[in-house]
């Protein structure tokens, strides 16, 4: 692994068009590109996906509807690879990560978040993103057997005790306020990694 070891990791989950993609950019804009970066689950397995079928990669990372007439077969090749090795995505995702501070913007099931915790205990921050079904809708969200109601939406809709949840249907004051208030829970949590470390805080 070619890693380096992060100070703060944010594992964010939130249902399809609950804003994870939209939400993670804004935070990292915050934080720099220098200090955080953002690392998806779904990018190897997307990767590898669209070698094997032939397909646009770059599309099926995007948010459009390309990669939502594959999502099914992906869900499902994911779900093989994953039953031979449920850490395979993870271990994939952070390989060339060296920023201290890694959001990873798509956890979905709770194979992922005990991934990130037995790999990195007191390091990680848990964060769910949250829309009502009228804004996931306006964002181009329809429910969908088979995938709205299996593991790949409903993994982590219990069983997890969430550090931050964001609520991304209000208004942008209200989302503002709700960034400012996980920017000063990570900075908390920064602050007692360094401490507990022995890390003096950048200047
Ligand atoms: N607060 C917001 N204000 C304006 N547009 C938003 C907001 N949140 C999300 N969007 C828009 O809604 C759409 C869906 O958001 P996004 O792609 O971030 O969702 P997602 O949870 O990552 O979805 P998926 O799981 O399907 O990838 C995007 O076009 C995004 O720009
Ligand atoms: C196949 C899958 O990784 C697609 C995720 O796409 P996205 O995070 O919604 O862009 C979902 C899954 O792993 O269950």
């Amino acid at each position: 692994m070619t890693s380096t070891q992060p100070r703060i990791i944010l594992l964010f989950s939130g249902k399809r068009k609950s804003g994870k993609d939209y939400l993670t950019d804004l935070i990292q804009k915050r934080l720099t590109a220098e200090m955080c970066c953002i690392l998806r689950l779904s990018a190897p397995l997307k990767q590898q996906y669209a070698k094997d079928h032939s397909l646009d990669y770059e599309e099926l990372l995007g948010s459009g509807q390309y990669k939502e007439s594959y999502r099914a077969d992906m869900i499902r090749w994911g779900e093989m690879k994953r039953q031979q090795d449920s850490g395979f995505f993870c271990r994939l995702a952070i390989k060339h990560a060296t920023q201290p501070i890694w959001i990873i913007s798509d956890c979905r099931r709770m194979s992922d978040v005990q991934w990130f915790h037995e790999e990195f205990s007191d390091r990680c921050i848990c964060v769910r993103v949250e829309a009502s079904e009228q804004t996931r809708s306006q964002r181009g969200w329809r429910f969908t057997t088979g995938i709205d109601d299996a593991e790949s939406e409903c993994g982590l809709d219990e069983g997890v005790k969430f550090d931050y949840i964001i609520r991304n249907d209000g208004a942008d004051d209200v989302l503002e306020k709700q960034l400012e208030d996980l920017l000063s829970l990570i900075k908390s949590r920064e602050d007692e990694s360094n401490a507990q470390n022995n890390i003096k805080p950048e200047k």
